[in-house]
């Protein structure tokens, strides 16, 4: 990897890089040129010190007996992540392109092929969704998902901050920092992961049983769906534990305004089941009369 700086943009190969367009826990996105083909890029830069440091020392003492956790190298996760995502191709899906990892160096780029519209809403909006809009987004994140768990992949982190909307108004699916991949029919898990007011109940009960991998997806899909047309999560709490509770015990309230469809507030009630074995599936979804309206 050779790096210039040329005039105040950085020179990474043949890409420059120039403004930010993303930010998260992961670290952050750039927009990256490409002269050679006059393209552009969605360049996500990563530092390997920084995961390294966040997995030493927030990592939690070893829990008590039942339920050990696994200890990964966080850039063995990373490395997953990338072998993950080169074997995806998909529409809704986004597309890696290419992975610049210069061992000597301490930051590790991920190019992506830009998606135009950026984020497909951020929360919380005044301006949510038309029921119209929604049901087109979410029929894409349904194709995404479901073509992700016939690669045996459990995505962990669907919310509206992950789904990225190109220019044709088409929504793909980014972000596979906290995924899951399984051997079988699903994934069976323990752990919890992901973003709090996404996570589903069975993943927050202290038991050891363990949970469907595909239902905690089709779970953040619902809280997903919920925010797209009411413009906020339908668990909310300051304190996590709080929204833990929530999520464990409170019923979905559907607000009078906006108004929403019974067909669209019946399809979230059945991703918003807290048993996970009385949750509508992702077969059962795509043949709902709301998303076949
Ligand atoms: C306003 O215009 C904009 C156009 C594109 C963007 C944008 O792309 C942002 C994030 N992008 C991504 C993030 C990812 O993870 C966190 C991953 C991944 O790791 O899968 C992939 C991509 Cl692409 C933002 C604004």
């Amino acid at each position: 990897v050779s790096i210039s700086d040329v005039d105040g943009f950085v020179q990474l190969n043949q890409y420059m890089l120039k403004d930010e367009i993303g930010k998260g826990s992961y670290g952050i996105v750039k927009l990256a040129y490409d002269e050679t083909s006059d393209t552009h890029y969605a360049m996500k830069m990563i530092s390997k010190k920084k995961l390294i440091k966040k997995a030493g020392f927030f990592r939690k003492p070893p829990k008590k007996e039942g339920r050990p956790e696994i200890r990964h190298d966080p850039l063995e996760k990373l490395y997953r992540e990338i072998a993950i995502l080169k074997k995806l191709d998909h529409p809704n899906i986004v597309k890696l392109v290419e992975v610049l990892d210069d061992p000597a160096e301490d930051n590790l780029y991920m190019a992506f092929e830009l998606v135009d519209g950026g984020e497909v809403l951020s929360l919380p909006t005044e301006n949510p969704l038309s029921e119209e809009l929604t049901r087109s987004y979410f029929r894409d994140m349904v194709l995404g998902v479901e073509y992700l768990h016939f690669q045996k992949i459990i995505h962990r982190d669907i919310k509206p901050s992950n789904l990225l909307l190109t220019d044709d108004g088409h929504v793909k699916i980014a972000d596979f920092g906290v995924s899951n991949t399984f051997e079988g029919k699903d994934a069976w898990l323990t752990n919890t992961a992901g973003t709090p007011a996404f996570m589903a109940p069975e993943s927050l009960r202290d038991a050891k049983e363990k949970y469907s991998g595909k239902a905690l997806d089709v779970w953040a899909m619902g809280i997903t769906l919920y925010s797209f047309v009411y413009g906020h999560c339908p668990f909310q709490d300051e304190y996590v534990l709080g929204l833990h509770k929530k999520i464990l015990t409170d019923p979905v309230i559907f607000p009078e305004s906006p108004a929403v469809s019974e067909d669209l507030k019946d399809l979230i009630s059945k991703m918003l089941q807290k048993d996970p074995d009385q949750r509508i599936t992702l077969p059962e979804i795509k043949v709902h009369p709301w998303v076949t309206e």
